[in-house]
């Protein structure tokens, strides 16, 4: 699928190492590529690897790859072009700093504004439309630290959407958020993603990946595994990136229906918080 701008190819990396200063490697030779039009859910244990590629993808961190291309511009093309936003974790914020609502939206247009950085009235328009969207336009005079946690990551998925951002990279964001608010999340990732946008999610929560990615890329200090989600998200790509971190359960019979002629299986696996619950047998 092209997305409204006409990229096919979104997030693409080849043989991508990092190795920070201390000398730790974080990621070796990981491989994948996602399409435009893509939600991708991002799983691996703590340490795995997850903020490092995202670090990777922003710019931050310098890589050896054969190749990486976001929309099939550089790196740092791509931030150039204000194509690339990041919806962060609650702790990388300083939430302390006083900013209003609508200025943190507004960081969003500071790639289109010129060197002055004097919103003009399409930049207003552009941070009033993506609060609207994320149901957060009456918030826009608080200050951005007295918000609820579901409520500020509404907010930075709207600077994102005032940047007009193509690749985004969301790192946990249903960690501390009410079901209502990550179902808000999940409809509006799902709203992005028809309009041709690719969204890389990090996230702990296994039982919501089938839900809403309609990919799923495996880490474990390198790619395990990537692809569409109904052929990747495995119990065995699941027990290979997790280990002995996931619990399982196996329910069947009296333990799970009360007529016992029912023979079906079920299998949970969790890793504490939401669980991937697989129904059938043979789930190794
Ligand atoms: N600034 C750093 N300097 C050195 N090593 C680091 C640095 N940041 C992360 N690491 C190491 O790199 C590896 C990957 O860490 P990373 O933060 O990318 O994992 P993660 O998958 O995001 O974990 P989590 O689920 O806990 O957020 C870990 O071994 C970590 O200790």
């Amino acid at each position: 699928m092209k997305d409204t701008l006409g990229f096919q190819e979104g997030i693409a990396a080849e043989g991508l190492s990092v190795t920070y200063a201390g000398g730790v490697t974080a990621l070796r030779d990981a491989s994948f590529m996602l399409p435009t039009g893509t939600i991708a859910g991002l799983v691996g244990v703590n340490g795995a690897g997850k903020s490092t590629l995202f670090k990777a993808l922003m710019g931050f961190l310098p890589v050896r790859a054969e190749r990486i291309a976001l929309l099939g511009y550089s790196i740092d093309e791509a931030l150039r072009r204000n194509l690339v936003a990041y919806v962060p974790q609650a702790e990388e914020v300083d939430w302390t700093f006083p900013v209003l609502v609508r200025d943190v939206v507004m960081m969003g247009r500071y790639g289109h504004m010129g060197f002055f950085r004097r919103p003009g009235a399409a930049d207003r328009t552009a941070v009033a439309d993506a609060l609207a969207r994320v149901d957060m336009t009456a918030f826009a005079d608080r200050q951005i630290g007295q918000l609820s946690g579901g409520q500020k990551k509404r907010v930075f998925l709207a600077r994102a959407l005032a940047q007009e951002a193509r690749v985004i990279l969301l790192d946990e964001p249903f960690t501390g958020v009410d079901v209502k608010t990550e179902d808000a999340i999940i409809t509006l990732l799902k709203q992005m993603r028809a309009e041709g946008r690719v969204m890389l999610v990090s996230t702990h929560n296994l039982g919501a990946v089938p839900q809403f990615c309609d990919r799923a890329i495996f880490i474990k200090g390198t790619v395990l595994d990537y692809g569409l989600t109904e052929e990747v998200f495995t119990p065995a790509n699941l027990k290979r990136a997790f280990g002995g971190v996931l619990r399982r359960y196996d329910l069947g019979g009296e333990d799970l229906h009360e007529d016992e002629d029912d023979k079906r299986r079920v299998t949970v696996l969790t890793d504490d918080e939401r669980p991937f619950v697989i129904y059938g047998d043979d789930h190794d």
